[in-house]
């Protein structure tokens, strides 16, 4: 039997950057929401924890769209990560000042891992990106967490956003950093036949 339901692609994440980045590539989606817990294991590496949630993402929004024919979950993961510790989404401006003091002047990685899952069977990939921060004076410090920047992002800042002034270099994915790595998600939709050409 030929298979002749398209692939219909659904968007597992509140985040307008992660929206935003997809459609960047060009691809033709719905937004849907299905937030899970995110609680790292004792001792779970941090590349095993962000694919996990990712996957676990992924896995929410499937049961949201499993009725739906052809439909195809995407969903995301990004931490930041120093010292073998893993710091997600600040949750007061103390946090945020503590992760922002943590990164001033130090070299860290930002692991983003995406899955992608239909009826079948589901995919993962993963990029980790070094990022280089100048070290913050007290008084940028304390001007970037008035801007409110922080919130909602792993690490307690944006790259997109003015954060970008402290960011010396970058080795790896831009986008990885800031949400969704494209080069990756593109392969992904590709072999969910979601994404032909750019
Ligand atoms: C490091 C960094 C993170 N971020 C954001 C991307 C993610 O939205 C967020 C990391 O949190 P996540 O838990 O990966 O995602 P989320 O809760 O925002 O959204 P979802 O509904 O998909 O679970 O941090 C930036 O926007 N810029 C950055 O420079």
């Amino acid at each position: 039997m030929t298979e002749t339901t398209p692939p219909r692609l659904f968007l597992a994440s509140q985040s307008p950057r992660r929206q935003e980045l997809l459609s960047q590539i060009g691809v033709t989606f719905a937004q849907i929401d299905a937030p899970i817990d995110e609680v790292r294991g004792d001792g779970e590496p941090p590349l095993d924890y962000v694919r996990r949630v990712a996957r676990e993402k992924a896995g929410a929004g499937w049961l949201a769209v499993a009725a739906i024919p052809g439909a195809v979950v995407l969903a995301a993961d990004t931490e930041v990560v120093l010292d073998g510790r893993v710091y997600g989404k600040p949750a007061s401006r103390e946090e945020a000042e503590a992760m922002l003091r943590s990164l001033s002047g130090r070299t860290h990685q930002v692991i983003s891992a995406v899955a992608v899952m239909n009826a079948g069977r589901e995919q993962e990939a993963h990029c980790i990106t070094t990022v280089r921060f100048a070290a913050w004076s007290e008084s940028s410090l304390q001007r970037y967490l008035d801007s409110g920047e922080s919130f909602g992002k792993a690490g307690a800042y944006a790259i997109q956003g003015r954060a970008a002034a402290m960011i010396d270099r970058i080795e790896g994915s831009y986008s990885g950093v800031m949400g969704l790595p494209l080069f990756e998600t593109a392969q992904l939709l590709r072999a969910f036949g979601l994404l032909t050409q750019i």
